[in-house]
């Protein structure tokens, strides 16, 4: 196993009755691409949440064992929504991100000027959010995100809204770019191919607030082997039908 960057341990989290995480185990190794899979309502978002830090949970522990000190990593989350402001030009909501970062009250025009050429989006700087595609506003999301300088970048089914075809492509894009920025990323997705396209290591939630299984898994270059994935067969198979019905786990 890699050096540990995110610890869950034993997490319990409840909304009333509705009891979500239920002593759920989960590590995040630095470095990695974590997919977390699941059904609908089984509590992906809940635990990304949770993960960023921004809901208590009500048992267990979260750390950061490979942090200086107690003090968590910079984490920056993209949710399923781009959420742009919409009266700031690409450009200036990208810079948002940095500008956040540190109480900085002035733009680090490089950074944001490396990030929008790394994300493709020179050409659109001066676009508002409105003239920008579904696929071209999450960009820009993932770009703002990134431009905190975070150590794990979360993401919340972030490509859910858009058409297949641009959602294969931004695929392949966020691979390069989480790659090249050396990023470590929780990407919590209901997709199984979208998961053995992007992540070296895969977490099924079972619908019951635990942690079915966990896959090691190698991405493929193309989409077009997904259907072959040795992985796909043994994944489908254990995914729950509905909450609560997980078939098999594995190790
Ligand atoms: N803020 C909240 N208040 C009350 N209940 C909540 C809240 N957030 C989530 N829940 C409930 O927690 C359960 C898990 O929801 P969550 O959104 O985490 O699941 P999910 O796996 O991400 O689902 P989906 O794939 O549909 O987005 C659901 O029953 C949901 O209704």
């Amino acid at each position: 196993m890699g050096t540990v960057a995110i610890q869950l341990s034993n997490a319990v989290k409840a909304y009333g009755r509705n009891v979500v995480l239920a002593g759920l185990d989960l590590d995040v190794e630095r470095g990695e691409f974590l997919a977390v899979l699941g059904p609908s309502g089984s509590g992906k978002s809940t635990l990304l949440r949770v993960l960023a830090g921004l809901e208590p949970l009500d048992g267990g522990e979260l750390r950061w064992p490979d942090s200086p000190g107690t003090s968590p990593p910079i984490v920056a989350t993209v949710f399923q929504q781009p959420l742009l402001m919409p009266w700031l030009t690409v450009r200036e909501n990208v810079a948002l991100g940095g500008r956040y970062r540190a109480n900085r009250t002035r733009f680090d025009h490089q950074h944001v000027d490396e990030l929008l050429a790394l994300f493709g989006l020179a050409d659109l700087a001066d676009a508002l959010p409105e003239e920008l595609s579904g696929g071209q506003a999450q960009r820009v999301a993932v770009a703002r995100a990134v431009a905190i300088r975070p150590q794990v970048l979360l993401l919340d089914e972030p490509f859910s809204a858009l058409d297949p075809v641009t959602r294969r492509g931004l695929q392949a894009w966020l691979r390069d770019a989480t790659r090249s920025l050396g990023l470590t990323v929780v990407l919590v997705t209901h997709d199984v191919d979208e998961a053995l396209y992007l992540a070296t290591r895969i977490a099924l939630l079972d619908g019951s607030g635990t942690v079915a299984g966990w896959w090691r898994a190698v991405p493929v270059d193309d989409h077009e082997d997904l259907a072959g994935h040795p992985l796909r067969a043994e994944l489908l198979a254990s995914y729950p039908s509905e909450l609560g019905t997980a078939t098999r786990g594995a190790s």
